[in-house]
């Protein structure tokens, strides 16, 4: 099965009412581009997993008309139009009585795939969602949330969909552990560039996530749908800019690429200089300590050099806070800038090429510059 079909979902005037006449869905119009991630986002009750369910007729529309590639997806069976659709959902929805790996090979040994073969594909996977393949082994219940959660995308990619329905796979985790897995979504998406259709009720995730963003609102109608960015400079009504937020100035950091900021030179001094020689490389009392690929290895200080003799050691370091991408066009955020910024000891975030090489420093002043001229052009609310 091709990974990257021309696959585009689309919604014709859909609409579901379930049998207690509750219509969870309401003339929903909608297109859903190939390649991309598409966020369904709102309150509690407004009609996305419905939504999400009804692309792999796990329910069925009360009207209207959904396409998947062109194609009704009445005219399918159901078993054949979910092979072609892989779903996530919350805590990973695994069985706890398989292994890891058997979790993972289900769908392509039902498939008629060899056990063995459907094996070794489910360790390469393990690979691809980042967890070690001796996980493998354990059973669902031996996993921590997060790594439930990689393994429900690892099993979810076993037959290579085209698509993937994500119905708040990452909601039951811990912020920080949700963190990452977003995170690895979009590396994962960047190098596999499937169809996904994601819910949450987020709307930071949405915004981080979403290359286009739609907001429900109870009822079931589309609210808006738009970019991320469309969507924070110009809600189109009142619903839409309180569920988006009063903060979403700070918000918009999060997409607008840090290329704007102005990358300033910082002095780099290799691991094992001398300590004389160090001291006379600091600008403003601060200096990058790099490796020999002039990846950052942390800071030193006219302070924190004062009692250090002979050569710079790593135990002489001072830890450096978060880095950020400054490589256009795969440059970070503003908001990767901006912690790179304030989590630094001195004050100023390390760029890097995306070898992780030190191009420079970017500080929270440039950040905010490059934001005011983001808010002038119009990108940004102000
Ligand atoms: N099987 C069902 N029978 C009757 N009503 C249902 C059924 N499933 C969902 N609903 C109702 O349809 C509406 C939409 O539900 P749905 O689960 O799609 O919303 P949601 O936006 O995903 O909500 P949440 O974020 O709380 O999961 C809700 O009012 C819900 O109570």
């Amino acid at each position: 099965m091709p990974t990257q079909g021309v696959r585009v979902i689309e919604f014709q005037s859909v609409t579901k009412r379930y049998a207690d006449g509750t219509v969870a869905v309401d003339s929903l119009d909608l297109t859903i581009d190939a390649g991309r991630i598409t966020v369904l986002v709102g309150p509690s009750g407004c009609g996305k997993t419905t939504s999400l369910r009804m692309i792999n007729r796990m329910v069925e529309a009360t009207s209207g008309t959904i396409l998947v590639n062109g194609e009704d997806i009445r005219a399918q069976r159901p078993a054949t139009l979910r092979r072609g659709i892989g779903y996530v959902i919350q805590n990973a929805g695994l069985f706890p009585h398989r292994t890891v790996i058997d979790n993972i090979a289900t769908v392509p040994v039902l498939l008629g795939t060899k056990k063995a073969a459907a094996r070794r594909r489910a360790e390469e996977l393990l690979d691809t969602v980042g967890l070690p393949r001796e996980l493998g082994k354990r059973y669902p219940a031996q996993l921590s949330g997060g790594q439930q959660q990689r393994v429900g995308v690892a099993r979810a990619l076993a037959a290579d969909p085209p698509v993937l329905l994500m119905d708040e796979p990452f909601s039951a985790v811990d912020p920080v552990v949700r963190d990452d897995l977003q995170e690895e979504l979009l590396r994962l998406q960047s190098e596999l560039g499937k169809t996904i259709v994601f819910v949450t009720h987020d709307i930071d995730e949405a915004i981080k996530l979403g290359d286009k963003v739609a907001v429900l609102r109870v009822g079931g109608e589309l609210a808006q749908y738009d970019t991320p960015a469309t969507l924070l400079a110009k809600p189109v009504d009142d619903f839409v800019a309180s569920f988006v937020g009063r903060d979403r100035g700070y918000r918009a950091l999060g997409f607008l690429s840090a290329h704007g900021a102005e990358v300033v030179p910082l002095s780099t001094i290799p691991l094992g200089s001398p300590v004389d020689e160090a001291r006379a490389a600091l600008t403003g009392g601060w200096g990058v300590v790099v490796d020999e690929n002039q990846a950052p290895l942390g800071w030193v200080s006219t302070s924190s050099l004062s009692t250090v003799e002979g050569e710079l050691r790593s135990a002489d370091l001072v830890a450096g806070g978060s880095l950020y991408v400054a490589d256009s066009p795969k440059s970070g955020s503003l908001r990767t800038a901006l912690d790179a910024a304030l989590s630094s000891p001195s004050g100023v975030g390390i760029a890097v090429d995306s070898g992780g090489a030190v191009t420079g420093g970017v500080t929270a002043e440039s950040v905010l510059k490059a934001l005011d001229e983001a808010r002038r052009s119009g990108e940004v609310p102000s």
